[in-house]
C-alpha cells in the first residue's frame, strides 16, 4: 500500500488504514476518476477492489442526482459509513456518533461498576478508574466532530448519571462541580474542546513536519560543496555558477518563508548581472519591489552556509525568530537571465518553494527590473500595473508615446538610438518591446546575444570601467548610443565626436539630466515639491558640484548598492537616485503623485501648468519605481532629450567630468577592509587611510577611496584628479598601498599605460 504514491494524496483526500481506503473528492466526476485510478493502480499490483464492499456517500448533497460507477457498474450509495470505529453521516450531522459514544461510555462503566459503586473505595480512586476506562470510550473520535450544544449536553447528562458511581444521588443535593472536584474529573465539554485543540496542534505540526522531511530529502539533491562560504552581498549571492545550486534551493525556501511572513508575493531573480557569463547569482525581492530587508540578508547568509544536516534547524530558527505561521499561504515569483546556467538554477529555486508548499509563478526569461516590477504589481493588486510582460511594455510605451507626441519636428535621426544589449536578456526584451513603441523610438541593436558572449567586451560595466565603446558597435560621429548590462538594470550613454573622441555619459549625467528636467517642470507647474539626488562615493565630483551649486538640488551620498540609494531616495518628495555605473531610477512620494494628478485634472489651472502636470504624470508612468531599469531609463532619457530639444552633445556639455579611474586589487581576504563615511574612508587595516590621504595630497582636485566589492572577490580602488595622467598615477599608487597593507595576492599592481 505504501507504494501507491501515484494515486495517494494528502489526507483528507486519501485516508488509509490497512486495506480500508477512503477517497474524498469535491465532485462526483472527480471521485469516479480517482476510483478508477485506484482500481488501476491496485490491479497493477495484483490486488482487487471489492465491488460488494465499495460504497459511496455524498456529504451535504445539493441536487441528489447522478451515481458513482466503477467500470460501468453502479456503486452502492449509503447515508452513513463507519471508518475506524466512527460513524460519518451524509448530512454532516454527528447525532449517531454521539449516541454511540454514550453507549460506549456505559459499556465501559458497566465493566468497572464493581469498583465505581463500591462505597468503601474513595472518590479519588473512582475518579482515576473512570478517567481511564469510561472517559476515553466517550471521547473516542470526538476531536474531529463538530458537536452542537444539544449533543454536548447529551454527553454531559449521560456522564452525570454516572455520578451514582460515586455514591451520590440527586437527593443528596450536592453540586456537580463538587462531585467532579472530589473525583478529579473535569467537565466533558471542556475535555472535548481540549481534545479538539490537541488534534488541531497535531495536524498543524504534521504538515510542518512533513514539510521539513521534504526539505531534508530534497536538500540532498542540492548538496552544498564542502567548505564553501558565501555572503549575501551588495546585490545577493554571486559566484561561479557551479557553486550555486544549493544556494538557489535554499533561497527558494527563504523566499517562501518571507512570503508567509509578509503575506505578500516575493521575487527571486537568478542573475549575476554584469559578472562574466560563467558566474551566476540570486537575489530576493521584497513586496514593494525593493531589495530584501537587511535582517533577511543575514538569514540568507546563514541558510546558504548551513551544513546539510543543520539546514532544518537553521530554518526552524528563522521561523521561530520571525514568528512565522507556517500554515499561511506563500507566493513566490521567479525570473532568470540568459546565462546557460540560469535555467537549472532557477529550477532549484522552484524546488525550494515547493518543499514548503509555496505557490510559484515562473516568469522565465526576464530582465531583473521586470521581475521587480511584477512583484510590485502583484502586491498592489494591479494598481501599479498589470503583472505581465505585455502589461509592462504597454504601460511604458504608452507613457513614452504620450510624452513625445507633442514634440515638433522630431526627425527620424533624432528618434534613432544604437543599443548594446551586452549579449544578454535586455537585447531579447528590447526586441519584444519594439512593436509597442510604434517607431517613436527606432532602436538599432548590437550585441543581441545571437553570437557573442554575455558581458564580454560589451555591456554597461565594460563601457563605464574601460571608458571605451563596446565591441561590435558601428558608431557614427555624434550618434547617441547606450549600453545595457547583463540583466538590463543599468544603462550608460556615450557617443564619438567628429574628431573620433569617445564621450561617456554615466549615471551621474543621467541623474543630472532627469533632475534638471523634473525641477523645471515643477517650477512650470507651480508645484512646491523637493527634488533630491542620491549618489554614492563613485559619483564624479563635478556632478555633485553642479547639482549643489548650479542646480541648487539637495544631494546626499550613501553606501554602494541600490538598496541604500533606494531607501535614501524614499525620504524626499521626488528622489532621483543613480549609481555612477548607470543603475538608478526616480521615486515619487505618494504626496508628489497626488499633487501632480490633481493638477493635471484641475479645470482652473492654466494651460501651461496643466501641460507641465501632464508631462509629469506621464513621466511617473514611464519610470519603473521598483528599481533601476535600463529600458525604462532609456525611454525617459530619450523623452527628456526630445522634449528639451537637446542633442547628446548638449547633454554632455552640462558639466565636464573630472578624469577618474577605477581599479581592482586582489587580496587574501577583502573583509580586512572596513570603511566609514559612506565608504569614503577606510577604518582598517591600520595605516591604509593615512597612506591614501598622503597620496591624494600630491595631486590637484584629487580624491581617492577603497572598499571591498560586494559582488566580486576584489578590493575596488577609485580615484579622481585634474588630469587623466594624474588620476592614473594616483589610482596605481593607492592600489599599491592596498596590495601592501591589506594582504595583496598575486602580482603587484603595475602602473597604467596612458
Ligand atoms: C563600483 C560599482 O559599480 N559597484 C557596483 C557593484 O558592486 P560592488 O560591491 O562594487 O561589487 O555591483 C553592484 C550590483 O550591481 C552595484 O550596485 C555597484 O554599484
Amino acid at each position: 500500500m505504501d507504494q501507491l504514491s501515484e494515486v495517494r494524496q494528502e489526507s483528507p483526500w486519501t485516508m488509509m488504514f490497512a486495506d480500508d481506503i477512503v477517497i474524498c473528492s469535491e465532485s462526483r466526476e472527480q471521485v469516479e476518476e480517482n476510483l478508477e485510478r485506484w482500481r488501476f493502480a491496485l490491479e497493477r499490483r495484483g490486488m482487487k477492489v471489492s465491488r460488494s464492499k465499495t460504497e459511496y456517500m455524498c456529504v451535504n448533497e445539493r441536487e441528489g442526482s447522478g451515481t458513482v460507477r466503477l467500470q460501468g457498474e453502479e456503486v452502492k450509495k449509503v447515508q452513513e459509513f463507519k471508518y475506524l470505529g466512527s460513524t460519518v453521516q451524509s448530512n454532516g450531522e454527528c447525532g449517531k456518533e454521539v449516541k454511540k459514544r454514550v453507549q460506549a461510555g456505559w459499556n465501559g462503566w458497566r465493566k468497572v461498576s464493581g469498583v465505581l459503586c463500591d462505597q468503601k473505595i474513595s472518590a479519588r480512586i473512582k475518579g482515576k478508574v473512570y478517567r481511564t476506562v469510561v472517559r476515553p470510550a466517550m471521547l473516542y473520535g470526538l476531536e474531529t466532530v463538530s458537536l452542537r450544544k444539544r449533543q454536548e449536553s447529551e454527553l454531559e447528562v449521560a456522564e452525570l448519571k454516572m455520578r451514582f458511581s460515586l455514591g451520590v444521588t440527586r437527593l443528596d443535593r450536592i453540586r456537580n462541580k463538587y462531585i467532579r472536584g472530589t473525583a478529579h474529573v473535569g467537565r466533558l465539554g471542556d475535555k472535548v474542546r481540549e481534545a479538539r485543540l490537541r488534534w488541531f496542534g497535531h495536524v498543524q505540526r504534521r504538515e510542518t513536519m512533513a514539510q521539513f522531511e521534504e526539505v531534508s530529502q530534497k536538500s540532498s539533491l542540492h548538496p552544498k560543496p564542502k567548505g564553501l562560504t558565501l555572503q549575501y552581498g551588495t546585490a545577493g549571492f554571486r559566484t561561479t555558477a557551479n557553486h550555486l545550486d544549493h544556494v538557489m534551493f535554499r533561497m527558494g525556501l527563504l523566499a517562501t518563508l518571507r512570503s508567509k511572513k509578509t503575506k505578500s508575493t516575493i521575487g527571486v531573480m537568478v542573475t549575476a548581472s554584469h559578472n562574466p557569463e560563467e558566474d551566476n547569482g540570486v537575489k530576493l525581492i521584497d513586496p514593494m519591489g525593493e531589495m530584501v530587508t537587511p535582517a533577511w540578508e543575514g538569514y540568507a547568509t546563514e541558510l546558504a552556509n548551513a551544513d546539510q544536516e543543520d539546514l532544518c534547524s537553521v530554518l526552524k530558527d528563522i521561523i521561530g525568530k520571525e514568528a512565522i505561521d507556517m500554515s499561511k499561504a506563500a507566493s513566490v515569483v521567479t525570473g532568470r537571465d540568459t546565462r546557460p546556467s540560469s535555467e537549472n538554477l532557477s529550477r532549484a529555486v522552484l524546488d525550494g518553494v515547493s518543499c514548503l508548499q509555496g505557490h510559484s509563478l515562473d516568469f522565465g526569461l526576464v530582465t531583473t527590473p521586470q521581475l521587480h516590477y511584477m512583484v510590485l504589481c502583484c502586491n498592489t493588486n494591479g494598481c501599479y500595473g498589470i503583472a505581465t510582460i505585455q502589461g509592462y511594455y504597454e504601460k511604458l510605451s504608452k507613457a513614452f508615446i504620450e510624452l513625445t507626441k507633442n514634440v515638433l519636428k522630431r526627425t527620424d535621426d533624432q528618434k534613432r538610438l544604437l543599443v548594446d544589449g551586452a549579449n544578454g536578456i535586455g537585447a531579447l526584451k528590447m526586441r519584444e518591446m519594439e512593436v509597442f513603441l510604434k517607431s517613436e523610438l527606432q532602436v538599432e541593436l548590437f550585441n543581441d546575444g545571437s553570437s557573442g558572449k554575455l558581458n564580454y567586451l560589451c555591456g554597461a560595466d565594460h563601457v563605464k570601467v574601460q571608458q571605451k565603446p563596446p565591441q561590435g558597435m558601428d558608431m557614427r560621429p555624434g550618434q547617441r548610443c547606450c549600453s545595457f548590462d547583463g540583466d538590463a538594470d543599468r544603462i550608460i550613454y556615450y557617443y564619438n565626436d567628429s574628431a573620433g573622441h569617445f564621450h561617456l555619459l554615466d549615471g551621474d549625467k543621467i541623474a543630472t539630466l532627469i533632475s534638471t528636467y523634473l525641477k523645471e517642470l515643477l517650477t512650470q507647474a507651480g508645484l512646491n515639491l523637493q527634488v533630491a539626488v542620491v549618489q554614492t562615493a563613485y559619483a564624479n565630483g563635478s556632478s555633485t558640484q553642479y547639482l549643489e551649486n548650479v542646480m541648487k538640488v539637495t544631494v546626499c551620498c550613501t553606501k554602494t548598492g541600490v538598496k541604500h540609494l533606494h531607501h535614501a531616495a524614499q525620504e524626499f518628495d521626488i528622489g532621483v537616485y543613480f549609481e555612477a555605473n548607470g543603475h538608478g531610477t526616480v521615486l515619487f512620494s505618494k504626496k508628489a503623485e497626488k499633487q501632480i494628478q490633481l493638477l493635471a485634472k484641475d479645470p482652473n489651472a492654466s494651460d501651461d501648468k496643466k501641460h507641465a502636470a501632464k508631462l509629469l504624470e506621464n513621466t511617473v508612468n514611464l519610470i519603473n519605481q521598483a528599481t533601476g531599469d535600463a529600458i525604462s531609463d532609456m525611454l525617459i532619457i530619450e523623452a527628456v532629450l526630445a522634449i528639451r530639444g537637446m542633442t547628446v552633445q548638449d547633454w554632455d556639455g552640462i558639466y565636464t567630468d573630472l578624469p577618474n579611474r577605477q581599479l581592482k586589487v586582489k587580496v587574501a581576504d577583502r573583509r580586512v577592509i572596513d570603511t566609514t563615511d559612506a565608504e569614503r574612508k577606510a577604518v582598517t587595516p591600520a595605516g591604509l587611510q593615512d597612506s591614501i590621504d598622503a597620496l591624494v595630497k600630491k595631486y590637484k582636485q584629487a580624491r581617492a577611496f577603497v572598499r571591498p566589492s560586494g559582488t566580486e572577490d576584489v578590493v575596488r580602488v577609485y580615484a579622481e584628479a585634474d588630469t587623466q595622467e594624474s588620476v592614473d598615477a594616483l589610482a596605481h599608487q593607492v592600489s599599491l598601498a592596498v596590495y601592501r597593507l591589506a594582504g595583496g595576492v598575486g602580482e603587484e599592481p603595475k602602473p597604467l599605460k596612458c
